[in-house]
């Protein structure tokens, strides 16, 4: 006999029915809307498309609901339902679809208006809006914070979209996730729903630590589809990889996706595909936003469309008719594997998904890889830098800007890296936090004079004051440090000032120079504490590499195996033998039964004649990884400073290992050791 539903259940189903006019709830959905009804935090882990955001869009109608119905609460009182996701191109089409259902939603990200963000800031004070979406970066915004926390009736429920980005072992770790989990509790919010499309047992297991989500609250469903053909090949250096691929093409119509490692092999490979008559287009982040939305909209209506792109092309693209996922490169981990090929096949008819594993390829992937690590040297500076001498006055509970940009090239390390250190200085050394941005140069042309010289504010007449000596220039640039310093006005009220004069159309306004600002939590280390955080920092991210490294290497042995890949590729996700009882059936390995063979290409041993024209071509001795770099090919600002680029010997050593090569030039470096 079947279970008598219980009251929330009964009232999550009247929502989907009423609000979203949809009959059934899908997979789990059902079951984690209850828990979350309930009181209790889940964490959804569906595939792409599944249906992840009703579990958190019909929890936030049936609060209000739920409220009225036991009369405990005013509607005003209600809280909000807060949704953090990184996509932000995403999120306008969410509030698009919420508002037409009369759900009343909005976001609160750089897109927007200062109007339209002061109507939302209005709108959740005064307790009118059911959805707000944001980004994860405005957590670092002490104000934004502080304005979240303050909403009447609270945060009911937090939602992390991509919830896989607060891992440190997943394949996206971004660290303004890990902030997340501290901003639940400090803003009390009442119970959170998690959601990704991929989470390996480990990776779940690191969502529900963060906020304490009990293993009964994990709803995942598996990643097995039966309609998608997991096809794969392998190629020597010889190989004619674009002949295969158009054969391939030829023999397989219909929407097809091609990804590739890099931005300019999607415009070479679409150019080349292109000539042999095939409609392709490349697609990658570099494409002006008008470019890239055509080619996205013209490959959806498309029936016949090839589009060569990098990972930047799939988040969201709700095309049901796609028959091909090509990758013509590795990808980074399963787990990208896995989200790439989910785009294919989503009205359930037959699709096929093929892997080309190459040798060719390795030196890319390694770029990344090896790329993303900074040396001891750089971590060094870098502390060194953000504990200077002009710093060292600086008590708890006072800020310092920092130019992230500017640093990066400093010392020598990748922006996103740089992200996550300071994420771990914040988090784990508890050194400071992160208290926004602000930009360090403004300049503007006046369009309508009377309404600034009209304008009788005491930051307004400062500001006319400051600036009267521009004379004719078409700009106006202002000083805004100096002039909050020498007027003793608070430099927020002038930004607020020009803003306010930007909005109102007196002026055409840039801003410049992004700083980030932090508020120390404690006195700033020694010398010697440097050397030890130097230390512990330098560890982690040799973790993060070892940890790139093995995800490739996962990859390459799930295609390489004897056995199912779709099987492996479950089993990889946590699904025991009772998920996938049999093998699909129509994969590489099932329909023939025989390995796909890696060939034997492995790096060559560092040719001691090229090591000596990398070391004559470059004095450098205090840094053996960068000496590695010069050689294999890793660009960075460093690099380019040295103008080694056009030297002969950049990526002259790029058939070694880069390990390999950091041995080799380590013993050129003595006092790095
Ligand atoms: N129970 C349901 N009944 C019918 N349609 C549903 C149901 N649940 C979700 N859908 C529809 O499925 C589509 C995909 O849903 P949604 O965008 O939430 O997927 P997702 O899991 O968030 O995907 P992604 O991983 O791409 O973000 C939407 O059009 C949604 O309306």
């Amino acid at each position: 006999m079947k279970a008598e539903a219980s009251p929330t259940t009964l009232l999550a189903r009247r929502v989907l029915k009423e609000r979203f006019g949809l009959k059934d709830f899908r997979l789990k959905q059902e079951l984690a809307i209850t828990r979350l009804l309930d009181g209790g935090s889940s964490v959804v882990v569906f595939p792409t498309g599944a249906g992840k955001s009703l579990c958190y869009q019909v929890p936030a109608v049936a609060f209000k609901e739920m409220d009225k119905d036991s009369g405990s609460r005013v509607p005003e009182h209600s809280g909000v339902t807060l949704v953090i996701s990184p996509l932000i191109a995403l999120m306008k089409d969410q509030v698009d679809a919420l508002l037409r259902r009369n759900i009343k939603a909005a976001v609160l990200n750089s897109s927007i208006s200062r109007d339209q963000y002061l109507m939302t800031q209005d709108d959740l004070r005064n307790g009118r809006l059911d959805i707000v979406y944001c980004a994860p970066e405005r957590l670092n915004s002490e104000g934004a914070m502080e304005s979240l926390k303050a909403i009447p009736g609270g945060i009911r429920l937090l939602a992390v979209d991509e919830a896989h980005c607060i891992s440190e072992w997943g394949h996206s770790f971004r660290p303004d996730y890990l902030k997340i989990a501290r901003f639940a509790k400090e803003a009390n919010v009442e119970r959170v729903v998690c959601l990704t499309a991929t989470a390996t047992p480990k990776v779940a297991q690191d969502i529900c630590n963060a906020f304490d989500i009990p293993p009964e609250g994990l709803f995942a469903t598996t990643v097995y589809r039966p309609n998608l053909r997991l096809l794969a090949q392998s190629s020597t250096r010889e190989t004619n990889d674009l002949a295969k691929l158009t054969a391939y093409l030829r023999k397989n119509p219909g929407p097809t996706i091609i990804y590739v490692t890099v931005q300019k092999q999607t415009e070479k490979l679409a150019k080349d595909l292109a000539g042999q008559g095939f409609p392709t287009k490349p697609y990658h982040a570099g494409m002006n936003t008008p470019l890239r939305t055509q080619t996205q909209e013209q490959f959806i209506a498309s029936n016949d469309m090839i589009v060569v792109a990098t990972i930047a092309f799939g988040m969201g693209i709700d095309k049901s008719n796609v028959r091909n996922i090509i990758h013509y490169d590795i990808p980074s981990s399963i787990e990208s594997y896995s989200q790439q090929i989910g785009r294919a096949g989503r009205d359930g008819l037959p699709s096929a998904c093929l892997f080309n594993l190459s040798t060719k390829d390795f030196h890319m992937r390694n770029i990344f890889t090896y790329g993303d690590r900074p040396s001891k040297r750089s971590l060094r500076l870098l502390l060194r830098d953000i504990c200077s001498q002009q710093r060292k006055r600086l008590q708890p509970g006072d800020t310092f800007s920092v130019s992230l940009y500017q640093q990066s090239k400093e010392v020598d390390i990748t922006q996103t890296t740089l992200g996550i250190i300071y994420a771990q200085l914040e988090l784990h050394f508890h050194l400071f936090r992160s208290a926004g941005s602000q930009y360090s140069s403004y300049k503007y042309t006046t369009k309508d004079a009377n309404a600034i010289l009209n304008d009788s504010s005491i930051e307004a007449r400062a500001i006319v004051k400051a600036t009267a000596k521009s004379g004719s220039a078409k700009w106006t640039h202002v000083a805004l440090d100096d002039l909050a310093l020498s007027s003793g006005l608070d430099r927020k009220k002038l930004v607020r000032k020009i803003d306010d004069w930007n909005d109102r159309g007196a002026i055409e306004l840039k801003r410049e120079g992004v700083q980030s600002m932090y508020r120390l939590e404690r006195p700033l280390p020694s010398t010697e504490d440097i050397d030890g955080m130097v230390r512990h920092l330098d560890e982690e991210m040799e973790d993060k590499e070892l940890q790139a490294i093995q995800r490739t290497q996962a990859l390459i042995t799930l295609i390489t195996d004897k056995k199912c890949f779709a099987k492996a590729l479950a089993e990889y996700f946590g699904e025991g033998a009772d998920v996938m009882r049999e093998e699909c059936g129509h994969c590489t390995w099932c329909e023939t039964h025989e390995q796909i063979v890696l060939p034997d290409e492995p790096p060559q041993t560092p040719d001691p004649e090229k090591v000596k024209k990398v070391l004559a071509a470059c004095k450098i001795r205090d840094d053996p990884r960068f000496l590695a770099k010069v050689a294999f090919g890793i660009k960075s600002p460093r690099i380019a400073a040295e103008g080694l680029y056009k030297s002969g010997v950049f990526e002259s050593m790029n058939v070694c290992d880069f390990m390999e090569l950091v041995k080799v030039f380590t013993q050129h470096c003595p006092d790095t050791r």
